[in-house]
Formats: C-alpha cells, structure tokens, sequence
C-alpha cells in the first residue's frame, strides 16, 4: 500500500458516461509522485477522456480524480499536456516558444532563463535557439512541445499519442529524450500509446484497459533500467505478455 504522501493522483470510483454511452466503469488507481505511467487499451475505450476529466474539460458522471489529495482542479494544479499534433506557436523562435508559458505565469527573468537553457541543454535545442518551428524537423518540433511542457515544471504531465505521426527511428530518439528530461525534472508522467513496445520501453508501469465501458484489465509493473534493450529477453516477455492481454480486446 502506497503512503499518501507518496501519491500524485488517486483515481477514485471514476465513472464516465457521455448521454447513454458508458466510456470509463468505476476505475480506481494511484500513481505515484514522478512515476511514469503508460496507459494503454483499444480505439475509442476513453484513455483521452480519462485525460480530460484530469484536466476538468469534462467531469466524472461519478466518482473523483484527487491531485496531491485535493480533486483535481486547473486553478490549482499546473498540468500540462502534450498532444500529437505538433502545437508550437509558429510565430515565435524556439526560445521564445520555451519562454511563453513561464512569463504567462510571471516566474522572475533569472528563473525563466536557467529553466529554458536547461530545457535547450538536455533537448539538443541549442543550435535551433533563433530558428522558428517551419524551419525545423517534425521531430525538432515535437522536442519543442515536449521541452515546453517539461520547463513549466507541472504538478503533472499528460501525453496523448505524442509520437503517434512518427517513423521507428524518430520515435525511438524522442523516447530516450523524454527519459532523460523525466529522470532530471522529476516529473509525474502519465503516456497514452498505442504501440506496445513503447509503452514496454517507457514505462515504470502500464495499465491495460478493456474495451469500452473501460475498466482496468491489468496493471504491468515494469522493473527494468533506462535505456531498455528492445531484444533482450525480459523485455519480449513482458511486450508479449502485454500483447497477449490486448488480443482479449
Ligand atoms: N464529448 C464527447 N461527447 C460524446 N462522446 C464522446 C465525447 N468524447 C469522447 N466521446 C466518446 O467516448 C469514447 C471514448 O473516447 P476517447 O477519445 O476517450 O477514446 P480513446 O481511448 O482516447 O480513443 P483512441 O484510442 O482512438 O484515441 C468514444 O466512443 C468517443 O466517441
């Protein structure tokens, strides 16, 4: 049994009905504080409505989402999302584009600029400082996106497909990327996908949901160091016991 304090979110009793359709069936979960949670589960079972009802777009029919033991709530909890669509504002270079959110919220200059050179260190933006996102690799420019929502430092962040555009070897460099600026911040993560191996190769934990009204099928705890081997034996059993599970779906 996890101790509160050690708790970032706790899912309690979640249930989810747009009119009629049931999406998500009395969920309950925890994660933990700078965990990094895959969720997987097949089309349209309510992993992006799970998302929204976190960040309150839409509300639980029943049942709560508590964020350091308070349901949650925008105002008061900073979370950030990353979608799969590449959203950096074109108008502004690539530091300007770190820097935006942090002068949203007023943080001092001297603070703005030590997160947004770490950001830029620890993503390889360096070079690309003055460019802006058309200039850039659609890779490039989700590094953006995902260097963005790691410099606000959120109580919380939530990724939704955010590789899903993406070939093999852009995925796996934006994978390592996003270990190493989750190791070094210390962030919560919560990653929706629907490739297997890469919910295998990220994961400290992945949740398998079932078909809608979805409920937990599954939780698989992942106890295997960073960079993972992808052809190492104890990495296949457990992609293939995750696979396993999905062929129920
Ligand atoms: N605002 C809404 N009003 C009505 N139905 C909705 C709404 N949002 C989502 N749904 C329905 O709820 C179900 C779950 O949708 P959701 O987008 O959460 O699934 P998902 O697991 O993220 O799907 P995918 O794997 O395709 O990304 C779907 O049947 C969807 O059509």
């Amino acid at each position: 049994m996890d101790k509160n304090e050690d708790i970032k979110v706790r899912v309690d009793h979640l249930t989810k009905y747009f009119g009629s359709l049931h999406v998500l069936d009395d969920v309950s979960f925890n994660i933990k504080k700078g965990e990094f949670l895959c969720v997987v589960g097949p089309t349209g079972c309510g992993k992006t409505t799970f998302l929204n009802l976190l960040t309150r777009i839409y509300m639980p029919t029943q049942g709560e989402l508590y964020i350091d033991g308070e349901p949650a709530d925008p105002k008061k909890h900073s979370i950030s999302v990353v979608f799969q669509e590449p959203s950096s504002m074109p108008w502004l270079t690539v530091e300007k584009n770190l820097r935006f959110g942090l002068e949203i919220k007023k943080l001092p200059k001297d603070e703005i600029d030590r997160r947004v050179e770490k950001i830029m260190d620890l993503m390889g933006l360096q070079e690309f400082r003055n460019s802006y996102p058309h200039q850039l690799s659609v890779s490039t420019a989700q590094r953006i996106i995902i260097g963005r929502a790691f410099a606000m430092q959120p109580d919380l962040l939530l990724m939704d497909e955010p590789y899903g555009q993406m070939d093999i070897k852009m995925r796996y460099y934006l994978e390592d990327e996003v270990i190493r600026l989750w190791k070094e911040m210390g962030t919560t993560v919560v990653f929706i996908t629907h490739n297997i191996e890469e919910a295998t190769y990220l994961a400290e934990r992945v949740l398998i949901l079932t078909n809608k009204p979805a409920k937990i099928k599954e939780e698989v705890h992942i106890d295997m160091p960073h960079p993972r081997d992808v052809t190492a034996p104890d990495f296949i059993e457990i992609r293939n016991h995750i696979t396993d599970q999905i062929k129920w779906w």
